[in-house]
């Protein structure tokens, strides 16, 4: 039985009574379009519903306070795994209003017994004006996190870097090889069933890639204008066009442009600087743009035909279009 399948329309008790309409006309065509997804028993379900996610009403306020200078994080980067998270975190810590730890913390998803004190001291120290952001790109899969967040703030902005969710597993592969040289080949994980080319819909590496059915648990709780999307894609061709638009979102002053980025063809990737009057350019350390390990056209299109009606739900959900395959 292949346990993560589509079920059909289904609207629940909840979705009628407690969801409800948003004010802006994008919102308004949204919830026209979209039919949002959830898990049951480790199936996807599609849920009909005209309404947007009405966050629920418990609220536990900050817990930093004027005269402290760590502070809880206004914004995080919660995913995705390999889309580009530690590039997106990187350069917006060009900006002098913007400051984040630089190991991601963990803490919705493996520390949160620690408590939000705990959180806040692993935050850098800010100056008045400067805003606190973290990464953390497990978030974004891990169930039970939208609502923790949310009752740290419900006005708590989210970034998610999307990249075509073939070439994140592969790229989420080449990680795993990396460390296990023993691990079996790309396709014998990805296939259930190599014969049929039944996709393994119970391993995390292809799970990440359903976009579609994590985001609806983040509009449970989070409208779609908290929730900001990069596309991993571009963010490697012009870096410098998605952290306008980052800025723009977060709520900082321009300063990051494309004089902070340049194309280092020998890594294949853009580097950054810090101070646009200096030459010091840094990359990303070598783990970030690793070699791919060879995967047939064949495997690639079977993985992309999998993901073609989540990515398509996708794109209806955000009104944003994507060139995968
Ligand atoms: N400037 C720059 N330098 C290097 N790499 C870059 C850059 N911008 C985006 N990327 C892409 O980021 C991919 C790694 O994604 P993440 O940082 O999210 O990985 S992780 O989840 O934190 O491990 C990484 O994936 P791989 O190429 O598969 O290694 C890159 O494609």
């Amino acid at each position: 039985m292949v346990p993560f399948h589509i079920l059909g329309s289904y609207v629940s008790p909840r979705s009628r009574t407690a969801w409800k309409a948003s004010t802006t006309a994008r919102h308004a065509e949204i919830q026209y379009n979209t039919k949002y997804l959830r898990t049951h028993n480790d199936r996807i379900i599609l849920e009909n519903t005209s309404l947007l996610a009405e966050a629920p009403r418990i609220h536990i306020t900050e817990t930093g306070n004027k005269t402290e200078t760590k502070r809880l994080p206004i914004a995080l980067i919660i995913g995705v795994k390999k889309g580009g998270t530690r590039a997106v975190l990187e350069y917006l810590r060009l900006h002098p209003d913007i400051v984040a730890p630089g190991p991601e913390p963990h803490f919705f998803d493996t520390h949160y017994t620690k408590g939000f004190e705990w959180y806040r001291n692993l935050m850098p120290e800010t100056e008045e004006g400067q805003l606190t952001i973290e990464k953390t790109p497990s978030y974004f899969v891990t169930k039970g996190i939208p609502q923790k967040v949310y009752e740290m703030s419900k006005k708590t902005k989210l970034i998610v870097v999307l990249r075509d969710p073939v070439m994140r597993a592969i790229s989420d592969y080449a990680q795993i090889a990396a460390r296990n040289p023993e691990v079996k080949p790309f396709s014998e994980i990805v296939f259930e069933n190599y014969d049929s080319y039944t996709v393994d819909t119970r391993r995390a590496i292809v799970k990440v890639g359903v976009y579609a059915l994590h985001l609806t648990r983040w509009l449970e709780y989070f409208t779609l204008n908290q929730i900001h999307i990069v596309n991993g894609e571009n963010l490697i061709r012009d870096p410098a066009s998605e952290l306008r638009d980052l800025q723009t979102f977060i709520g900082v002053k321009p300063h990051i442009t494309g004089e902070h980025f340049t194309f280092n063809i020998t890594k294949g990737f853009p580097c950054y600087r810090r101070n646009t009057s200096q030459q010091s350019w840094h990359c990303l350390s070598d783990d970030k743009g690793r070699p791919h390990p060879n995967v047939s056209s064949l495997v690639r299109s079977k993985l992309a035909n999998f993901y073609r009606p989540f990515n398509h739900r996708l794109y209806l959900m955000t009104g944003k279009h994507f060139d995968w395959t």
